[in-house]
Order: C-alpha cells, then sequence, then structure tokens
C-alpha cells in the first residue's frame, strides 16, 4: 500500500500535466456555423461599430427634446428596423420602432405606452430625458474594439458575437487527435452475450461521450489484451497516429497491468499514484512526444480523471486559455464523513432544493469506483480535502456535472 506520501495531490499533478502540455494544433479556417466548442487561433477585432447606429430601444416616438412643452406634434415619418430614415423635422414626432435607426435631430424616443395618438398628432404624455430609450451606435463594441482574445473556447454567445461583427469563418485549431484504448481481457463489447468471467465494456461508451463533449478527433484503438506486447505494440502504434493517447485500466500494481510498464518501456513515465478517490493509480507519460494519461479502470474512476485531470489537459493542449476548470460552488452537505481519509475524495452527490428554495447536497449511499449507477444518478461531485471529515450540514465544495462536461 503506497503510503500518503507517495501519493501526488492533485493540485501537483494538474501543474504537472498542464506545464508538460505541448503547444497546440496548426490553424485552420472553419465556418462560423461549425465554430461551436472550437479554441480560437486569431484575435477578434471588429472593423465597424456595434451597432453601427444609434437605434430605438422600444416601440414610440422620436422627438427632440428642444420641442417639448409644444403640445402634440405631427408624425411626420415612419421608420422601421432596416429603415434609412430621413432627418427628423423639427417640431414633429417620428414613429419609430425597436431596433430602427435614429433620425438625425432626434434625441430620445417616448415608449407608445406613454403617448397618446389623435389622428396624425401624438401627445406625450411623460417628458423624456435627452438620450432616453437610445441605444448608442458602438454600445456594444466600437470600430476597431476587441471582442475575442485567441485561445477562447467558442460557447454560443461568442458565435453570435462573431457574427454580429460581420465574421462568416474564423481560424480556430485544428481538433486535437486523441487515440483512445481500453485494456482488460474480460471486456466485450455491448450486443454480445457475456461469457463467463466477462463483463461489457463501459469505459470506451463513457469515455468517447466525455470527448465527443469536447470537439475532438477521436482515433479509437479499441481494446487491448492484458499482455505486456500486445499493450506495447497498441500504444506504439498510437503514439504514431495520435497527438494525445488516453487508456483506461491497467496501470494497477497486479501482474496483470501492463499500461504503466508500457510507457515506462517505451517512453518516460512522469506521474504516478495521486491523493484522490476514486482515480489513485492515475499515471502519465510521454512515447516519443506524444503525451499518455493512464486512467484507473474502475468506472468511477475514468470519469473523476477524465473531468479533474484529462478534461483540463486536453483544453490546454487544444490552445484553451484562462480557467480550465469550473470553480466549484460551497454548498450545504445533508450527510456527513465522519472518517478522515488520506485522498482526496470525489463523491457522487445529488443537488436539490429545501422547501426555501436553498439548494443543499444529498451523497449516494455507494461510492464504489466500480459502480456507475450512482454517477447516472448524481448530478454533481462534492470534494472532501484530505484528512479531513465533513460534519451533517457543513459546506462542501461543489462541481456540477453540467459545467464539467460543458
Ligand atoms: N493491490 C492493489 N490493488 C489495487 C490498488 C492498489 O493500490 N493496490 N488500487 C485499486 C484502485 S484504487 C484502482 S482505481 C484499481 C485500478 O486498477 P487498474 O487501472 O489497473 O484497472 P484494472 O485492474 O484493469 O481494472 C479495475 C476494475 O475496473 C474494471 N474495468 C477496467 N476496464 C473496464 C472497462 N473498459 N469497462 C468496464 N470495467 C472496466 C475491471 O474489470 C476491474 O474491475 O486498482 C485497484 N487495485
Ligand atoms: O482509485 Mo480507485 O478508483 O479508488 O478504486
Amino acid at each position: 500500500m503506497p503510503t500518503a506520501s507517495d501519493l501526488l495531490p492533485l493540485e501537483d499533478a494538474l501543474a504537472r500535466l498542464l506545464a508538460a502540455a505541448p503547444a497546440p494544433p496548426e490553424a485552420e479556417i472553419v465556418p462560423l456555423r461549425q465554430a461551436l466548442k472550437r479554441v480560437l487561433a486569431q484575435e477578434c477585432r471588429s472593423r465597424w461599430a456595434v451597432p453601427p447606429h444609434d437605434n430605438s430601444a422600444v416601440d414610440g416616438y422620436a422627438v427632440a427634446i428642444a420641442d417639448l412643452g409644444k403640445g402634440s406634434l405631427p408624425v411626420r415619418q415612419r421608420i422601421a428596423a432596416g429603415d434609412s430614415p430621413r432627418a427628423h423635422l423639427p417640431g414633429s414626432a417620428s414613429r419609430i420602432f425597436t431596433g430602427a435607426a435614429i433620425p438625425a435631430g432626434a434625441d430620445a424616443v417616448v415608449m407608445q405606452e406613454q403617448t397618446k395618438l389623435a389622428g396624425e398628432n401624438v401627445t406625450l404624455l411623460q417628458a423624456p430625458t435627452a438620450g432616453q430609450n437610445i441605444r448608442p451606435r458602438g454600445q456594444d463594441l466600437p470600430a476597431g474594439g476587441h471582442a475575442l482574445d485567441a485561445g477562447t473556447r467558442l460557447r454560443p454567445q461568442e458565435l453570435g458575437l462573431l457574427a454580429s461583427i460581420g465574421m462568416a469563418e474564423l481560424a480556430v485549431h485544428r481538433k486535437l487527435r486523441v487515440a483512445i484504448l481500453t485494456t482488460g481481457n474480460e471486456l466485450i463489447p455491448p450486443g454480445q452475450s457475456l461469457a463467463p468471467g466477462q463483463i461489457y465494456n463501459t469505459n470506451r461508451f463513457s469515455l468517447l461521450g466525455l470527448l465527443d463533449g469536447l470537439q475532438l478527433d477521436v482515433v479509437d484503438c479499441g481494446d487491448v489484451a492484458d499482455t505486456a506486447e500486445a499493450t506495447r505494440e497498441a500504444l506504439r502504434q498510437a503514439a504514431k497516429r495520435a497527438d494525445v493517447i488516453i487508456t483506461t485500466g491497467g496501470v494497477s500494481v497486479g501482474e496483470e497491468d501492463h499500461v504503466r510498464e508500457a510507457i515506462e518501456s517505451l517512453g518516460q513515465l512522469e506521474l504516478w499514484r495521486l491523493a484522490i478517490k476514486p482515480g489513485k493509480p492515475l499515471a502519465f507519460g510521454h512515447i516519443e512526444r506524444t503525451p499518455v494519461l493512464g486512467l484507473p479502470g474502475n468506472p468511477a474512476a475514468v470519469l473523476v480523471t477524465f473531468l479533474m485531470l484529462a478534461r483540463p489537459f486536453l483544453l490546454k493542449m487544444q490552445g484553451m486559455k484562462g480557467a480550465l476548470t469550473p470553480h466549484p460552488v460551497p454548498l450545504p452537505a445533508h450527510f456527513s464523513v465522519p472518517l478522515a481519509g488520506n485522498r482526496r475524495e470525489f463523491m457522487r452527490v445529488l443537488c436539490q432544493q429545501d422547501a426555501e428554495g436553498q439548494a443543499y447536497l444529498e451523497a449516494h449511499p455507494n461510492q464504489s469506483s466500480g459502480m456507475l449507477s450512482s454517477a447516472a444518478w448524481a448530478s454533481g461531485l462534492a470534494v472532501i480535502q484530505e484528512g479531513r471529515t465533513l460534519k451533517l450540514g457543513e459546506s462542501v465544495p461543489y462541481y456540477s456535472f453540467d459545467e464539467l462536461l460543458s
């Protein structure tokens, strides 16, 4: 049994992984529609002001403040969004709709509900102030203004922002090629009948799902038998075909565990055994220049180690800058952890709401790293620090799967 001091704390392991991440892949040009979750390889500036003209925030009447106090005003023009207005006539009102350009000479818009129309004349029921209900030109971005940095991972709102500055295509980093291979003689694919001793390969599917969420190119290297030779050969081939390799299983200490030794014999092992639960025997190294992440075989360990270590590593390799892991939020625990452990524990928990709307966490009664039904039940992970206990009602850091899987 490794002692606590043999186990690397999570932040040290993550710092070492991130420091070892190679430079991101080259840039390629893609249409905006295909850029979701891709990482920008260019800085984006707006060539024009956004919005390009002062425009109305409401449906109503554009007026000149100088005309206030002159009683009702005749309506002299009608301006819908998309129209190019004539200049506003002094002593008049311009009928205007949300998003329409403000005519030169008008300096406020009165909401329709605050007016009274009689025939062609409108009476203002409230005096507007200068600039009221006008969204000024360049409010979102000035001409030449900075929109997004290189290294931004594009969410839907960034795609909309890029559309607003007129970009139809953009430079993003080529999708990282990620080789995956699962190890274990006991594994067969779903769809076949189980012989004695066999189980279905679950890690392959959770891993593929985790990678699909990151917009990467997966090189599926299949399942590898538990022999030193087969493991070495599979890793040698994977290193030629991909930017990074992820394996599951075979990193613990039994004679049937070959991944760690294969990394050592083909390249260098740089990290092994972390103070986390589940996920202790995680291994990391290089074969030639290809990084290899050996995730432990237990299905819940795959999920936790992928989300806490592999995901930020892959995002960094993909070129993303800034926060690579979400910030956990503290929430009260409706469970306790009476015994302190020597590993940081990631517990499968469900976020619930009490009658007052206050969120709290429930823990699944079975935290075995061999089971996934608890992960399917859970909404996220609660973190119990190494060496610490948790009292009922105490706050505990919580990562929602919604964020971790985004
Ligand atoms: N003597 C020790 N034994 C173990 C230790 C230890 O410190 N000393 N650590 C335990 C911990 S913690 C973990 S985690 C596991 C990890 O072991 P491996 O990474 O070598 O994984 P395997 O032995 O290959 O498999 C573990 C477990 O998971 C099942 N598995 C593996 N791959 C899949 C898959 N693709 N789909 C479904 N299930 C899979 C496998 O059948 C085993 O039950 O080691 C402990 N042992
Ligand atoms: O690291 Mo393991 O997943 O605790 O059983």
